[in-house]
């Protein structure tokens, strides 16, 4: 049975109304009666479905819909049309910094963030000094969050995110930001997770990590699914002609 699974999902942004103008905005266009809300499709008509110790990797050019898809994955956004099923818990890392207080500490945080995914107290405590060595960040437990470099903050929420084996990991861009030696151990790592049976979802612009890393590829352009499969080699290729033809 399938872990992860889309059907036919499309996800529509609407531009320009009254969430995103205010509501005084939203009063005045009405009143001159030049309110108009522009419909922006994000992703189209995607399908797809991942087994369990799946790596999928996404790729496409800026725009292309990935992020979005991934928030629509991870349960943060619903889709417009089509649906998304999901089995078993999901740790997502999407935008890195969000969901950390700036004023609390590195601790603090860290067990902030495991109550956000949904772990206990007891579960944290256990966790905490294998969280806090993953990320290299003894040194910075007692400290406010805002002294980290951002680099530090990802390895936080990597770290977080993925020694607390979750079922389902989705990462957009995240190995891209820690610096060479963490970036290696946390590709490792997540072999690791993927070994223990956890499918994994990874946004990224270097088609030699998704070579390296995925069993599995999605190629999206302006929305659309242009493929998916399991000859990752082969759609990577495909990619990389269709880049340099632009
Ligand atoms: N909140 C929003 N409101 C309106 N349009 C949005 C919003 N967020 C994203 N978009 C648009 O949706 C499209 C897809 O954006 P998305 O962030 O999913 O692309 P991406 O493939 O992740 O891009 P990148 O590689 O640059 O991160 C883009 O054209 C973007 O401008």
């Amino acid at each position: 049975m399938s872990v992860i699974e889309l059907k036919d999902v499309s996800i529509r942004y609407k531009i320009g109304d009254f969430k995103a103008i205010g509501l005084k905005d939203y009063v005045i266009q009405k009143i001159k009666g030049d309110y108009h809300v522009q419909e922006f499709w994000a992703d189209r008509h995607i399908t797809f479905s991942l087994e369990k110790g799946d790596m999928l990797g996404i790729i496409g050019t800026n725009g292309a819909g990935k992020s979005t898809l991934l928030k629509a994955i991870s349960g943060i956004m619903k889709p417009t049309e089509g649906c998304v099923r999901c089995l078993g818990n999901i740790a997502a890392l999407l935008e890195l910094a969000s969901g950390f207080d700036n004023d609390l500490t590195v601790r603090e945080n860290t067990y902030l963030r495991g109550a956000m995914l949904g772990y206990t107290r007891g579960f944290m405590n256990d966790k905490y000094d294998e969280i806090i060595a993953f990320a290299e960040l003894a040194e910075f437990q007692d400290r406010p969050f805002r002294q980290l470099s951002s680099g530090m903050k990802s390895r936080l929420a990597f770290s977080i995110a993925s020694l607390v084996d979750p079922d389902i990991l989705i990462l957009d861009e995240v190995l891209s930001v820690g610096d060479g030696a963490f970036r290696k151990r946390s590709e490792e790592k997540m072999q690791e997770i993927i070994r223990g049976g956890a499918t994994t979802i990874l946004v990224s612009h270097s088609l030699e990590q998704v070579q390296n890393m995925c069993n599995k590829v999605l190629w999206l352009h302006k929305g659309r699914q242009v493929e998916f499969g399991d000859r990752v080699d082969d759609v990577c290729a495909r990619y990389e002609a269709f880049l340099d033809e632009r």
